[in-house]
């Protein structure tokens, strides 16, 4: 089924990797996309160079902030973690679901930690990532060690995050369909491994284009480097926002 978006709705989907190598270059990006109601994604390039200043300056801005930091490590870690994470208001972020349900809970108890004590104002989304997308059915059987197809893994992943009390999941858009029917339609899918038709994959292994995305009932796309490594940013979020409006 083709879903009619307004412009509002798509934009509201879409979140921007804004990974990029330092602050200046972030906010060049950041300045072009000002206003059209995307989010944007704060990866590992970003916060290493530029830390909790970019993600203020983002938010001065006014986007609503993905911090994509994959926490993978003990639960006492973790929860300390997410509880200094929460601190910063950002509105989402994410551990590895292969760190298991007591790291997942971990994850959820520090960010009530930052909450009950009066740290943070809300509480952000905390989501797993259960594949990478760009982990392919060979790797995951012949080098990860997991048997079985990327959708049985997924799902089994997404499950154990919802039991451990996170709001979503990170995994491709191709198994958005299998984690609703697994989790309910309430379950949030956030969903890397977007390539409007033609882009070069690059290293990403299971993709659709972003109107097959919002098709397969996905709540986010993620898109990195089909926006930001063009010449003209705001010109090719404006391409993607065109085809997600048209039905
Ligand atoms: O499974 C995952 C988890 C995270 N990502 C991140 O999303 C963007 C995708 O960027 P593209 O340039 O559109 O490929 C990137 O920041 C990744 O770190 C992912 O791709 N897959």
């Amino acid at each position: 089924m083709t879903l009619s978006l307004t412009r509002k709705e798509a934009a509201a989907k879409i979140m921007v990797g804004l990974d990029k190598p330092d602050a200046e270059a972030a906010l060049q990006v950041a300045s072009r996309l000002e206003g059209t109601g995307c989010w944007v994604k704060v990866g590992m390039e970003l916060f290493y160079a530029a830390g909790h200043e970019i993600v203020r300056e983002l938010k001065k801005i006014g986007f609503k902030i993905f911090l994509d930091l994959k926490m993978h490590d003990i639960p006492n870690t973790v929860r300390g973690g997410a509880r200094s994470i929460a601190r910063m208001g950002v509105d989402m972020f994410n551990v590895h679901a292969a760190g298991g349900s007591a790291m997942m809970q971990a994850a959820m108890q520090g960010v009530n930690d930052a909450v009950e004590a009066g740290e943070a104002q809300s509480a952000p989304l905390v989501i797993a990532v259960t594949q990478l997308t760009s982990t392919s059915r060979e790797t995951l059987n012949g080098e990860i060690g997991i048997a079985g197809s990327v959708e049985e893994a997924v799902v089994r992943y997404a499950v154990l995050a919802k039991h451990a009390g996170l709001q979503g999941v990170v995994a491709s858009p191709l198994e958005v369909e299998a984690i609703k029917a697994a989790c309910g339609e309430g379950f949030l899918t956030v969903t890397p491994g977007i390539r409007p038709a033609g882009a070069a994959l690059g290293d990403q292994a299971r993709v659709t284009t972003p109107r097959e995305a919002v098709d397969g009932g996905t709540d986010y796309l993620v898109i990195g480097r089909p926006i930001v490594a063009e010449p003209d940013p705001a010109q090719a979020l404006e391409s993607i926002l065109k085809e997600l409006t048209e039905s």
